[in-house]
């Protein structure tokens, strides 16, 4: 199924979880601003994972940031969080004002075109209550998006626009993978943070 239209109400996934997109929530030129202000003042490193015991660093680039200098690991790597700059604060704010949920961290991914996305995960880490609701909010280049679930392999696809929030609730990340696909047509970066509830 892809999604066209948007309706904030409306869960996007047809069971097993809770997924809510808002569309753009970020008036156009605070969006600019801050994309502009996040790629010069965020602490930006390629990821490290280990997979099947080799060590990967990846093209896109990632940074943590939190309430403290938490500890968050997956695939095999543990990362540091940074504590918040000024201008994640004002987003984590808004953000969390439109999803009626509070925030302690916040994985921001950069993606420098499409030639770089993220495989199909879900972001299920015990680090992460159990069904803890993850708010995602899309800066640049606008990306498709797509969940798969588990068992069925049934998908759902969106696209996500500069300045978009999309909600993850209830057992999604239990039963449905997420990816973002990647593509030849898009050739400008984007920007994704994803705020969390660590425990
Ligand atoms: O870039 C995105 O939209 C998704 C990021 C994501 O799924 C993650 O960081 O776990
Ligand atoms: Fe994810």
């Amino acid at each position: 199924m892809d999604l066209f239209g948007f309706d904030a109400d409306l869960n996007i996934l047809p069971y097993d979880g809770d997924v809510y997109y808002y569309g753009g929530i970020l008036e156009y030129d605070f969006a600019k601003q801050i994309r502009l202000d996040l790629l010069q003042n965020i602490a930006w490193k390629n990821d490290e994972v280990v997979i099947h015991g080799k060590h990967i660093i990846t093209d896109r680039k990632i940074a943590w940031y939190g309430d403290n200098p938490y500890s968050y690991t997956y695939s095999n790597t543990t990362k540091q969080a940074h504590v918040w700059t000024a201008e994640l604060l004002q987003l984590k704010q808004i953000v969390e004002k439109h999803s009626n949920a509070v925030f302690n961290s916040c994985l921001l991914n950069l993606y420098h075109t499409g030639a770089e996305g993220l495989s199909w995960h879900s972001d299920n880490e015990k680090e992460l209550g159990k069904n803890s609701v993850i708010a995602s909010l899309s800066l640049g280049a606008k990306r498709k998006f797509s969940f798969k679930h588990k068992q069925s392999r049934e998908t759902v696809s969106l696209e996500l626009e500069e300045g978009s929030l999309l909600l993850m609730k209830g057992e999604t990340q239990q039963h449905w993978l997420h990816s973002l696909p990647k593509t030849t047509k898009v050739h400008e970066p984007r920007i994704n943070l994803t705020f969390r509830q660590m425990l």
